[in-house]
Formats: C-alpha cells, sequence, structure tokens
C-alpha cells in the first residue's frame, strides 16, 4: 500500500503539489489525471523523491519513503516515463539490466530475469534480446522501458504518460499488456495521464487533480456518475459521460434475472457499451444475459440501459 500523507512541493511562492492525501491498495492501477499544470508529474516524482517534498510523507507499505537509501527505493519503485529514456548505446538486454547491475546480481540471474521480463512483455527474447533501442518501433521501445522498470521486481510502478506518444493501436496494444502484467504480477501501479479513456480502462482508482489539489478520487464510476464539482464533470465526461458510464457499468447491474428469454445470451460480466451496440447492430430491444458466475438466465432491456439509477420503466 502507498500512503501520501499531506505531501507538499512549493517553487519559490507557488505550490504545485498542495496537502495532497492520497492512499493507493496493494494491487491496484491509481489513475492521476487533471489538467496540464495540475501537479501530475510533480507528485509521482515526489514518491520516487526525485524530488524532495518540502511537507508531508510518502510510506510505502508503512515504511516511510524519506529513510530509504535511494538504490533501496529505486529496487522498490520501478519508472516508466513517456520518452522511455533507454539508454541508446546499449541493447535491450543491458538497458532491462540497469537496476539487477546495480544491484550486483549475477550474471546467470540477469539472463533469466531479462528473457523472462521480454516474454512478459510480449518481445519475443530471442529476436530482441540483442537489439539497440533505434531498432524497434516507438511501442517496442515502450515495452522494453515497462521490462526496464519491472526488472528488479518492484512493489510499485510509476508511469508518466507511458503511452502518449504512440498511435490508438499501439496505445491499444499496451494498455492490454499493462492489464495482463497488473493481474499476473498484482503490482501497485500509479499512472498519469492525460487521456479520461486510459485511466477509465486501466484504473480502478481515480484521483483528479487541478492547482496541485486532490479535487475528488474513487472509482471511475463513482467519478462518472458523482462527479464533484464542474471541473471534473467536464474532464471525466464532458458531452460523453454517459457514454462512458456504459463502459463502467456491467450488464448483470441492469439486467432482470426473473425472466429469462431465448437466444444466444451476452455475458452478464460484459459492460453496458458492449450490450448496447449489440442491440443497436441487430435491432434487437432486448438481449437474453447468462450469468456465469450465478449459473442464472435473464434478460436485459433497452430502456434499463437508458434508465441513470438502473430501474426500468
Ligand atoms: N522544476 C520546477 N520549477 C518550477 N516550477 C515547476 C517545476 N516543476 C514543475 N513546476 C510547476 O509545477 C506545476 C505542476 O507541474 P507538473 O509537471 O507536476 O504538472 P502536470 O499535472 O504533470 O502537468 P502536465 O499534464 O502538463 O504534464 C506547474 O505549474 C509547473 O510549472
Amino acid at each position: 500500500m502507498i500512503v501520501l500523507d499531506r505531501l507538499t512541493k512549493r517553487y519559490g511562492n507557488a505550490v504545485s503539489v498542495d496537502q495532497l492525501s492520497l492512499t493507493v491498495p496493494t494491487g491496484t492501477i491509481c489513475a492521476l489525471v487533471g489538467a496540464s499544470g495540475g501537479g501530475k508529474t510533480t507528485t509521482l516524482r515526489l514518491i520516487n523523491r526525485l524530488i524532495e517534498a518540502d511537507e508531508g510523507r510518502v510510506l510505502i507499505d508503512g515504511t516511510d519513503a524519506a529513510s530509504l537509501a535511494p538504490v533501496a527505493l529505486r529496487r522498490r519503485i520501478g519508472y516508466v516515463i513517456q520518452s522511455v529514456g533507454l539508454f541508446p548505446h546499449w541493447n535491450v538486454a543491458r538497458n532491462i539490466a540497469t537496476v539487477p547491475d546495480l544491484l550486483g546480481w549475477k550474471r546467470d540471474r540477469i539472463d533469466r530475469r531479462i528473457d523472462e521480463l521480454l516474454d512478459l512483455v510480449g518481445l519475443d527474447p530471442a529476436s530482441y534480446r540483442h537489439r539497440r533501442p533505434h531498432e524497434l518501433s516507438g511501442g517496442q521501445q515502450q515495452r522494453v522501458g515497462v521490462a526496464r522498470a519491472l526488472a528488479a521486481d518492484p512493489d510499485l510502478l510509476l508511469m508518466d504518460e507511458p503511452f502518449g506518444a504512440l498511435d490508438p493501436v499501439t496505445r491499444d496494444g499496451l494498455q492490454a499488456a499493462l492489464l495482463d502484467i497488473q493481474a499476473r504480477t498484482g503490482k501497485t501501479i500509479v499512472i498519469v495521464t492525460h487521456d479520461i479513456d486510459e485511466a477509465i480502462r486501466l484504473a480502478s482508482l481515480v484521483a483528479v487533480l487541478d492547482g496541485g489539489k486532490l479535487i475528488q478520487h474513487g472509482s471511475p464510476h463513482d467519478l462518472l456518475a458523482r462527479p464533484a464539482n464542474a471541473f471534473v464533470e467536464a474532464f471525466v465526461g464532458g458531452p460523453r459521460r454517459g457514454l462512458r458510464l456504459l463502459q463502467v457499468t456491467r450488464v448483470r447491474e441492469r439486467a432482470d434475472f426473473s425472466e429469462p428469454i431465448g437466444g444466444t445470451p451476452i455475458d452478464a460480466d460484459v459492460t453496458l457499451d458492449i450490450a448496447l451496440e449489440r442491440m443497436v447492430t441487430t435491432g434487437a430491444h432486448r438481449l437474453p444475459v447468462y450469468d456465469r458466475a450465478a449459473d442464472r438466465r435473464g434478460t436485459l432491456v433497452l430502456a434499463a440501459i437508458a434508465s441513470p439509477d438502473g430501474r426500468q420503466t
């Protein structure tokens, strides 16, 4: 678990991060979002002490980060940035081995770890191990950046706009890869993004920052359903808030399990946007639903999707 406790950073008279308190439970992906200059990058850098706080503390599993030596901190926290920051004259393997080398791991352990990580991020070790960064696409470089950050098996991964510069298809693939890595490793991840759709897809906890202050935090559904103020409302949704709500609400929450109908069912675990898409493309106003977890069948009607509180009218 990571706890930010009244974290504050000033530059001259300007406050970049202002009394920021936030708890990120272990195994959670937390997205820091908000307008440009809101203090997202500064917060990330305060967590791994690339910059020092003027006030407040960062606790990593109960330990004050200020009490950890820099090498210990680097081992516990992986860091991925948009420009990747791979060393251009080192090959992929050596780039990934940066922190294990620093920690004095034995050669064969490092080699095993490099192959394991390349597999994890979806790059074939035999083809990519010896390439230099300029022989990789932007998306492949970003995958190597993630592998490097995970090399010493840190508890916490900090990612600053990691997929920001990539085309939508590559970005989509890397988001899926990150979700898969998180599911397999259970890492705690804090990611800065400008892209609210990325935050909604990846994070179970979204923190909205403005002027260095935490304006609201909660699940994507919380923020979309109950934005705390006009800033959050405009930021998380604007004219697409209703559509995004469909992306974070599951069919099971709106289906009626008392009256099943026949036909090929839709999975109760999929989100309402998928169900609506099926209704639009097939012209159906009701869909059969199957809830695998409870082995029950039901029905989803169009009116239940449109109703904000889930009641059918
Ligand atoms: N080294 C610095 N010296 C002076 N001011 C700084 C410094 N670093 C950041 N700031 C200021 O702190 C504020 C927060 O910056 P920060 O980079 O954390 O915002 P951000 O939310 O990450 O923005 P963006 O989305 O544009 O990357 C900004 O007003 C910025 O100008």
